[in-house]
């Protein structure tokens, strides 16, 4: 059978954690054949972003046009897109290519607080990229800013209204991610317009959670991208970041990064 061909659109981590680097470790993983546009380069390790480079709307199409004017892609995962012009190329690239399986990552802000999306291009997203993604994997404050909401999101009823005010935007099914709720197990919440599926698993006690939503949404890119419905790819993303936060690896002095090789471990056991 062909490898099925995933392409991550983001920005470089050079600290291997998060961004292109955990996108492309996610993909092999799942036995994906997986390909970048790079987006931004960053400077970042366990301690925070030192610093943010974009590359030019140019650089980014000529790796969009190279790698799907030939090779193609059968999922894809947007992840840090820094600003409203690059969005709006990305979107303009999903409707040339006829793109299917978009897993959109809203990045917005690093967990160590660096901006990874420009306040203005929030604009952009929401009108030319939600509509044409098949899932947005927005965390809670970043559904927040999308929403507009000026009060935090605290509990499941919450999240549940949020998912269906998230879905008249346009995407065809939302991953509302819980982790940033204070209490309770790590919860997260799939709409597919009609259905609420929930998915939970008891919270890990660590703080090596860098890059754990970028993982996250390639690896459900990844399973899509291999024919996958989408409550089977959550389901198998949600068992691949679980099993990479418990294995997280001890790096750095600051926020580790997860363990990309521990849900293909596990099944061997
Ligand atoms: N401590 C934890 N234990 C178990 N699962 C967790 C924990 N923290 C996060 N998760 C899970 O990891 C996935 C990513 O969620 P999270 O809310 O951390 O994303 P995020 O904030 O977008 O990540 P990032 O900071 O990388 O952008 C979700 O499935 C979430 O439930
Ligand atoms: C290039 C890039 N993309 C995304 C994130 C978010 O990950 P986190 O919030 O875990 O730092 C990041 N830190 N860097």
């Amino acid at each position: 059978m062909p490898i099925a061909k995933t392409l991550t659109i983001a920005g470089s981590d050079s600290s291997g954690g998060a961004g292109i680097q955990a996108d492309l470790k996610t993909f092999q993983e799942l036995e994906t054949f997986g390909m970048s546009a790079i987006t931004a380069i960053t400077a970042q390790n366990t301690l925070g972003v030192h610093g943010v480079y974009p590359q030019s709307t140019e650089a980014i199409e000529a790796q969009l046009d190279a790698v799907l004017s030939d090779i193609g892609a059968d999922g894809v995962k947007t992840g840090m897109l820094f600003s409203a012009e690059i969005i709006e190329l990305v979107a303009k690239k999903v409707k040339e290519y006829q793109l299917k399986n978009i897993v959109v990552d809203p990045v917005m802000i690093a967990k160590g607080g660096a901006t990874l999306l420009q306040q203005e291009a929030i604009d952009a997203l929401k009108e030319k990229l939600l509509p044409v993604a098949t899932v947005i994997t927005p965390n809670l404050p970043e559904a927040q800013a999308i929403l507009e909401l000026e009060k935090e999101i605290t509990n499941i009823e919450e999240m549940e209204e949020v998912a269906k005010a998230l879905y008249e935007l346009g995407p065809e099914y939302i991953l509302l991610k819980g982790g940033h709720l204070t209490e309770g197990p790590a919860l997260d919440l799939l709409y597919d317009g009609k259905e609420m599926t929930k998915y939970h698993v008891e919270r890990i006690d660590t703080k090596h959670t860098h890059g754990t939503g970028c993982t996250f949404a390639a690896a459900i890119a990844a399973e899509l991208a291999k024919g996958a419905e989408i409550k089977e790819a959550v389901q198998v993303a949600k068992d691949f970041i679980t099993a990479a936060i418990s294995d997280s690896i001890q790096l750095g002095s600051g926020i580790g990064p997860t363990n990309h090789h521990a849900y293909q471990r596990s099944k061997r056991k």
